[in-house]
């Protein structure tokens, strides 16, 4: 579990999100928000990416603050529109990425595959479509061992093939693995194809269970 208390995140000496308590456990989160809500901003202050105030921690007392490498281990980010360096391909990603969070033996050839890479995880970034960008983001998402993975936006570009594997791999990580998935869509949601653990509001500042 992910307990978040005294959370709050300044945009110079804008308050930005005010949360006083949030938790949340394994299993899909849906966040919604209108656009400038502050979902990004969310995210991207639980990965460790913006600065913010307050705690968040782990059961076990992994804290954002006190342990900063050992949590961003655990905690794993997907951008709403990702960005390479061109003359990079998706495999020196993976494998930059695998050794950095010695990710199990075979785990980059096996999201490769579940991801639909093959065809070009040998090219050049600079070569991608927009979707092909962001399979690859998201297949760089569940690499390692993540407790928590933050999806921005992760439908957007996506196909309906890649948007059935996406969904088949977070329920899997959610059921096996117990990871917890918070997900910003501006879409519409498929119950059906992927059940929610929970809902979270993100408006006038804070971020609370819908
Ligand atoms: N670097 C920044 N400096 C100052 N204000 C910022 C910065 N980044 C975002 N903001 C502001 O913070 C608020 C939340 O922005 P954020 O990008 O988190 O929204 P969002 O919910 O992700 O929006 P969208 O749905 O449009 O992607 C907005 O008012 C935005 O203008």
């Amino acid at each position: 579990m992910l307990s978040l208390s005294n959370f709050r995140k300044y945009y110079g000496s804008h308050l930005a999100l005010s949360i006083d308590t949030l938790q949340f456990q394994p299993g899909a989160y849906w966040v919604k928000g209108e656009n400038g809500a502050g979902k990004t901003t969310f995210f991207k202050a639980l990965a460790g990416l913006l600065p913010c105030q307050g705690t968040v921690q782990f059961d076990d007392g992994t804290s954002l603050h006190a342990h900063p490498v050992a949590y961003r281990r655990r905690v794993h980010y997907a951008e709403a529109e990702p960005l390479y360096p061109g003359f990079l391909t998706g495999k020196d990603l993976l494998r930059f990425a695998g050794k950095a969070r010695q990710a199990p033996e075979g785990q980059q050839q096996e999201l490769v595959e579940a991801f639909a890479m093959s065809r070009y995880f040998e090219t050049p970034c600079e070569t991608y479509s927009s979707g092909m960008m962001k399979k690859l983001s998201l297949a760089l998402a569940f690499l390692g061992s993540p407790t928590v993975i933050l999806l921005d936006e992760p439908l957007i570009t996506l196909d309906e093939q890649a948007r059935r594997r996406l969904f088949d791999r977070i329920r899997t990580a959610a059921e096996r693995q117990n990871v917890t998935f918070l997900i910003s869509s501006h879409q519409l949601w498929e119950p059906e194809l992927l059940p929610v653990q929970g809902v979270c509001q993100v408006a006038n500042q804070t971020v609370v269970a819908a």
